[in-house]
């Protein structure tokens, strides 16, 4: 099962771009600037969520002309199995609403959500690069992202989770009704729990995914989840009741899954992936993102967006992540400013050259 038939209209820098008959295999080779990202990014709006580069909606519409109104996008992509269409998904925006996504599955209203019970996207991405180094919170938002694979509703939980904890700052702060502020923690500890078990659920699997893959000649990653707080929903609304004077005088909450950790060591070594080298941090990567891609697929057809991933690889590396991606279910699309790190599947895969928001067919 596969994604073909796609189309762009007004997205990003694409006016109206088409790719046809695709492969397991997908190049998009083109110049700095081309266009290449754009597609993945339009690939990864057909899951729930806001896309590989995490952009307000407004932002993904083609820019107008001066003086002229905002555009309306729309991106479209049958999902394909041995040459029969076996739906047809959509997302778009409509003329003067341009910060409502609108999604259509078979031509009928859909929300987001169900768009994971369609299929299930993984990528990385050059962004990615400093994730160990990053932020706490920008390793939750990877796992966030991540889990919508196993739990559709998640990101509705996590923002549940965050509008309660402001609530419960407002309150704390400006003082308020003691029901009030009861009822509150009580839904932040609701989605808090949901929240937590979601990521333990999913460390646990990608780690039972990672142990089963070879240590070479990626660095083999080992996962911890370390939870910010107690995990269970009656725990976390006990905690949340008696740290109010601390989080009062903190002037934010202290305890719970807003303050997760997810802790990455090479497996080895046990050092910590922020000390790694740049390579062997991208190696980790790039088996974190190969196992999601694994556990992601269950069941349902799956794709991996690859954005400059093979350039940067040595020749050993590229040709272990081939072959582990041929011998995988999921549909592959990478992107590349030169042909030449793909020589090794050129001859199986759809290769379309990128120029300024259009694409020429290889
Ligand atoms: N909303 C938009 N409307 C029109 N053009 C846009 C919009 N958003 C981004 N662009 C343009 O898209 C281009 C970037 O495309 P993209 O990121 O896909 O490049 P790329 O081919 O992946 O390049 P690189 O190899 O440098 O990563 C830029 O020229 C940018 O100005």
């Amino acid at each position: 099962m596969a994604l073909s038939k796609i189309s762009l209209e007004n997205f990003r820098n694409h006016a109206a771009t088409t790719l046809g008959e695709t492969a397991h295999f997908n190049l998009l080779v083109g110049e700095n600037g081309a266009g290449k990202t754009n597609l993945l990014e339009a690939l990864s709006l057909l899951g729930p969520g806001r896309g590989l580069r995490r952009a307000n909606l407004a932002d993904l519409a083609r820019r107008p002309a001066p003086g002229d109104d905002p555009l309306p996008f729309a991106i479209g992509a049958s999902l394909t199995e041995a040459g029969t269409v076996s739906a047809r998904l959509g997302t778009y925006t409509e003329a003067g609403q341009p910060g409502r996504r609108l999604v259509r599955v078979n031509g009928a209203p859909a929300s987001a959500a169900s768009l994971a019970e369609w299929l299930a996207l993984s990528w990385l991405t050059p962004a990615m690069d400093g994730l160990f180094t990053d932020s706490a919170g920008a390793r939750r938002r990877f796992v966030d992202r991540m889990a919508l694979a196993i739990a559709p509703d998640h990101a509705q939980r996590v923002n549940a989770l965050e509008a309660a904890l402001r609530e419960r700052g407002r309150l704390l702060e400006h003082g308020g009704d003691r029901s009030w502020l009861d009822a509150v923690e009580a839904q932040a500890a609701d989605h808090g729990a949901a929240v937590a078990a979601t990521r333990a659920q999913l460390i646990l699997r990608l780690a039972d995914e990672l142990s089963a893959l070879p240590p070479e000649p990626f660095a083999r990653p080992a996962l911890t989840y370390r939870p910010g707080g107690p995990t269970d929903e009656t725990g976390l609304r006990a905690e949340l009741a008696r740290q109010r004077p601390r989080d009062r005088a903190a002037g934010r909450t202290l305890t719970g899954p807003q303050r997760d950790e997810l802790e990455v060591v090479m497996a080895s070594t046990r050092q910590p992936a922020a000390s790694c080298s740049t390579g062997e941090q991208k190696a980790m990567l790039i088996a974190i993102t190969l196992a999601h891609g694994i556990l992601a697929s269950a069941g349902r057809p799956s794709v991996l967006l690859l954005d400059e991933v093979a350039a940067h690889l040595d020749p050993v590396r590229r040709t272990e992540l081939f072959r582990r991606l041929r011998e995988g279910r999921a549909q592959v699309w990478m992107t590349g400013t030169e042909l030449a790190p793909f020589a090794a599947i050129r001859g199986e895969a759809a290769i379309w050259r990128v120029s300024g928001g259009g694409v020429e067919r290889l």
